[in-house]
């Protein structure tokens, strides 16, 4: 028996992480094997290059290099990580992967999703989730959220200006859009308890 693969994408500060960790707690509750991933990282070669896209300043990698990069990473987290667990018949939830690559490298980035496409093509043979939860919260409501968490500051992607992070927000609901049958449009507003509600419901007809 093959699991399910499962990732939450969306802006910063939307909750993606609080959810995947509330999402998890629900599936094992149904006598499920959950494993719990992230991107960029995820196994040990993709946490290491994860300290080196994250860390230093913005201009430390051009465009291409940081796309490539975050393409390595997946390489390495979908073949030692994510396969094994589906194959074990695991559901695996990631928090980020491709279409965060797609939105931030190729939209706001200005890659464009071609290029993007290609790299995952070669990295990790296409592969692609069962189903995609975007969640979607105002940037307001995401900054306050942000505000108490990272009053010490942002990572090196995190810390782009706004114009950026609003390019990344149009891309995912243009991703959204294009592929109905994989993504479900989540809103995030609201307690931690209605979100997880919202979720589980979008993965219903997976069980
Ligand atoms: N429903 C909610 N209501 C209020 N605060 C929340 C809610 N969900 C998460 N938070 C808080 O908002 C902050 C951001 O949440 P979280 O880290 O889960 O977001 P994220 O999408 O994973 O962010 P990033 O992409 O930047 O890592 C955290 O401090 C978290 O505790
Ligand atoms: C997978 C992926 C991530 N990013 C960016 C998005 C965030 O700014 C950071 C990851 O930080 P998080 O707190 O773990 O969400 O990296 C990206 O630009 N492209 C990607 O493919």
């Amino acid at each position: 028996m093959t699991g399910r693969f499962i990732s939450l994408e969306g802006g910063e500060g939307v909750g993606k992480s609080t959810q995947l960790r509330r999402l998890a707690e629900a599936l094992r509750g149904r006598g499920l094997e959950v494993v719990e991933t992230r991107e960029p990282g995820g196994s040990p070669g993709a946490e290491a290059i994860r300290r080196l896209l994250l860390e230093g300043a913005d201009e430390r990698w051009t465009a291409e290099a940081e796309a490539l990069l975050f393409a390595a990473a997946r390489a390495d987290h979908v073949a030692r990580t994510i396969r094994p667990a589906l194959a074990r018949g695991a559901w695996v939830l990631c928090d980020r992967f491709l279409d965060s690559s797609l939105a931030y490298q190729g939209g706001a980035g200005g890659l464009g999703g071609e290029a993007i496409r290609s790299l995952h093509e070669v990295g990790s043979h296409g592969f692609l989730p069962d189903r995609t939860l975007l969640l979607e919260l105002s940037p307001e409501r995401a900054a306050a959220r942000l505000a108490v968490r990272d009053a010490a500051g942002s990572d090196r992607i995190g810390g782009r200006g706004a114009d950026y992070h609003a390019g990344v927000a149009a891309a995912f609901v243009a991703l959204a859009e294009a592929d109905p049958a994989r993504f479900r449009r989540i809103d995030a507003s609201g307690d931690a308890d209605a979100v997880t509600a919202r979720l589980l419901s979008a993965i219903e007809d997976l069980s």
